[in-house]
């Protein structure tokens, strides 16, 4: 049976002095739901699944299942499971005595065990594999015994530590539709950790973004595309359009010119943030275009192009628009652009800490 899990202030400090790993973090996961932390690495995912499960003691916050706190817990009695990027497996014993392993450390019959450990070998798809040793399996397979043990253990809530990252791309996608079909069954309570924002899109309810120990913003995913809170939680979901302006009237003015804004934003700066999806290409003579520019990249994503087209304003200004499946445009071409007023989102402007990288520069390093 899944438990809500509610984090509450959580924060981690190493060294006395030293800046925090995890800096008040507080989220909420519903019974029964998968919510992903999602974050550049170092920013402190891992550290929030460590304090979850006990295997570090926060410096300063609380962990609840059900209302319960669970400080001074020890980690066997939380009623948590957790998988790892690397499986971990023993590789000198079955496939069937791997998951069996943790129903046996309780105490249970070693028939009885094992016959568990079947069933969960089926549920992972693995049925017929117990007889095997670990290590004569393919690493997608043991990350499917790795999750079979954890399942076995019959937990309240689910830890998922980047688990499928060291798979291929096609792997990791049986992995995601797996895990789908193992939530219908079994509705267990996911926190995901995971770097890959495909992968919150796959598999998680509500993403919370971390940045620097910090939660940023958390919501379902498609809200954080739509209206990102930062420039940190806009450049994760691989948001590169940022020009800096000032707001006033409800009005962004910056070297686009003025751009009336969907929602009430606060006087002063802040740089206007749009994805690519939502910017509509159109000829430079359109009376529609909110700006005109010349596409200086473009950049494949399967049947579709990305266009980074300069615009006016200082070097580097640029808008990146994404083309309909099998559109072409080729660098040199002037282009109009419709920045739809519903996509246009305001964001403070990045403090020093973490002030614009120019190496990602959408025009000097596509
Ligand atoms: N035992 C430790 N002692 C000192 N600092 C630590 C320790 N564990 C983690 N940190 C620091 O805490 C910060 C957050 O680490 P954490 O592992 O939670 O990040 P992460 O987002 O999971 O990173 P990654 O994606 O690379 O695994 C990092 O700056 C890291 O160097």
């Amino acid at each position: 049976m899944s438990a809500a899990l509610d984090l509450e202030g959580l924060t981690r400090v190493h060294a006395s002095g030293s800046a925090p790993a995890l800096d008040g973090f507080t989220l909420d996961v519903p019974a029964g739901s998968c919510v992903a932390v999602l974050g550049p690495s170092g920013s402190g995912k891992s550290t929030v699944l460590r304090l979850t499960a006990g295997l570090d003691e926060p410096t300063a916050g609380s962990v609840r299942l059900d209302g319960r706190d669970l400080a001074g817990v020890p980690p066997e009695r939380r009623g948590m499971a957790m998988v790892f990027q690397r499986p971990l497996l023993f590789p000198h014993l079955s496939v069937r005595d791997n998951v069996a392993f943790a129903d046996r450390v309780r105490g249970v019959p070693r028939r009885r065990a094992r016959e568990r450990a079947e069933e969960y070998l089926g549920l992972v798809q693995l049925a017929g594999y117990g007889d095997r040793p670990a290590r004569a399996l393919s690493g997608g397979q043991e990350q499917r015994v790795a999750l079979a043990r954890a399942l076995a253990a019959e937990p309240r809530v689910l830890l998922l530590d980047e688990p499928f990252s060291a798979l291929d791309t096609a792997l990791r996608a049986e992995m995601h539709d797996l895990l789908a079909d193992l939530r219908l069954r079994l509705d267990p309570t996911v926190l995901l950790v995971t770097h890959d924002p495909a992968e919150a899109d796959a598999l998680a309810d509500a993403v919370a973004v971390l940045d620097g120990g910090r939660l940023q913003q958390a919501g379902p995913l498609g809200e954080l595309y739509a209206r990102p809170a930062s420039l940190a939680v806009s450049r994760l979901l691989g948001g590169r359009t940022e020009v800096p302006g000032t707001v006033r009237d409800g009005v962004h003015t910056s070297a686009l010119g003025p751009l009336a804004l969907p929602g009430p934003v606060p006087d002063g700066p802040g740089v206007l943030v749009v994805r690519p999806e939502a910017v509509r290409v159109t000829a430079p003579g359109d009376p529609a275009a909110d700006v005109t520019g010349t596409v200086v990249r473009v950049r494949r994503r399967g049947l579709r192009a990305l266009v980074v087209v300069q615009v006016p304003g200082p070097v580097g200004t640029a808008v990146e628009a994404e083309l309909a499946a099998g559109e072409e445009l080729p660098a040199g071409r002037p282009v109009g652009l419709v920045l739809p007023v519903g996509a246009r989102t305001v964001v403070p402007p990045a403090g020093p800490a973490s002030a614009p990288d120019p190496a990602r520069s959408a025009i000097s390093h596509g």
